[in-house]
């Protein structure tokens, strides 16, 4: 059942923690509403769920508005980082309780809730734990029951709030890929929640960036980290440098290089940035003839497959970082204190926010 949400703002006295979002997801679509705390991605969570109501906007599912449709009635599946499971039920009844509850007249007999219960185990494989109470469960065990427990009503959306939050970084590999298995078995919409750009990135199809309660960029995984649309999301994504300065005839001109800047071709006298990733630099010894920006290396890091270098820049002694295969940092023979060049092989320049306005 595909998910729309039309023009939905939320304040909280004076603060506006939703400001006019729309947003599109289609059944069987995976996607991610990722940004920093307090932007606003689970009060949208819960405004699709019905836990919530907007001041302004709708929810429609399967094209159908359903702003106004009680919680219970709009079949979605929630699992939230803190969900605590019932302690005093076994897996097998905290997985079955949606059922129980059902009104009488639509709850399924005794047998059919345990074959259910019993295919849900399954399905996250864990029905070798249907006897156990939570306490005897691990964390990401907890949480897998957690999910067959929404999964029981057979919601027609999944709505998932940081639901690997509180685990250890290896566990929340593991259930990252296997929620994405799970959620291609099961063909719903499917939205989470988390502030972890690398989970996002990974599991997600589409990721939603959300910043001060606004969507600053809709997109695939690769979009949003190959073409970020705002200073925001390049520095949400990984790390990046920055480079000051003013355009002058489609070009920035910063640190004593030339940024190519075309999307400003009109522009003069504009102050902008050039944002460049560690990764996107060449490093080189220096040497007469060849082009660049002038640093010193100030301290290498080495990890696993990469370097990551600490230069400084020798005319205005501004920190950039660089980042190179391992390989390379061998093949360079780069030691502390050399005097290096740095050019940027991608570079994205936006014009200063508030200048850009005026
Ligand atoms: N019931 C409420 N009353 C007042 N302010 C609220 C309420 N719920 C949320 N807010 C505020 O709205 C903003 C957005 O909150 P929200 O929980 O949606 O953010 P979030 O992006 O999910 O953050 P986090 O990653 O920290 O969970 C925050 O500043 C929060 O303090």
């Amino acid at each position: 059942m595909s998910i729309e949400v039309r023009n939905l703002s939320r304040q909280f006295g004076s603060f506006k923690a939703l400001d006019n979002v729309s947003l599109h997801i289609d059944t069987g679509e995976l996607v991610a509403l990722l940004g920093p705390s307090g932007c606003g991605k689970t009060t949208l969570l819960r405004i699709i769920a019905g836990l919530e109501t907007a001041d302004s906007g709708s929810v429609w599912f399967a094209g159908e508005d359903s702003t106004d449709v009680h919680v219970r009635e709009r079949q979605v599946g929630f699992v939230f980082q803190h969900y605590a499971l019932f302690r005093h039920m076994t897996v097998f009844e905290n997985v079955a309780f949606g059922l129980r509850v059902k009104h009488r007249s639509v709850r399924p007999s005794e047998s059919t809730i345990r074959a259910k219960v019993k295919e849900l185990l399954e399905l996250v494989q864990l029905d070798w734990l249907a006897d156990r109470y939570p306490s005897q469960l691990s964390g990401g065990q907890r949480q897998r029951i957690a999910l067959a427990r929404a999964l029981a009503v057979e919601p027609r959306v999944l709505l998932l709030d940081e639901p690997f939050g509180a685990l250890d970084a290896k566990v929340r590999k593991e259930l990252r890929r296997w929620l994405r298995h799970l959620h291609d078995e099961l063909h719903v919409a499917s939205v989470f929640v988390t502030h972890d750009q690398e989970e996002a990135l990974e599991v997600a199809d589409r990721v939603v960036l959300m910043n001060s309660g606004r969507i600053e960029q809709v997109g695939t995984p690769r979009e949003v980290w190959e073409n970020p649309a705002t200073p925001f999301v390049y520095g949400f994504l990984g790390d990046v440098n920055q480079f000051l300065g003013k355009i002058e005839d489609g070009q920035l001109k910063a640190d004593g290089w030339t940024f190519a800047a075309p999307d400003y071709a009109q522009a003069h006298g504009l102050e902008a940035t050039a944002y460049v990733r560690p990764h996107e630099f060449d490093v080189a010894h220096r040497e007469a003839g060849r082009e660049g920006i002038p640093v010193k290396l100030n301290h290498v890091y080495l990890a696993g497959p990469s370097a990551y270098l600490e230069l400084r820049h020798a005319d205005n002694g501004r920190i950039i970082e660089a980042q190179i295969p391992e390989s390379q940092y061998r093949e360079l023979n780069l030691k502390e204190g050399q005097d290096l060049l740095v050019r940027p092989r991608q570079i994205q320049v936006f014009a200063t926010p508030s200048k850009a306005a005026a």
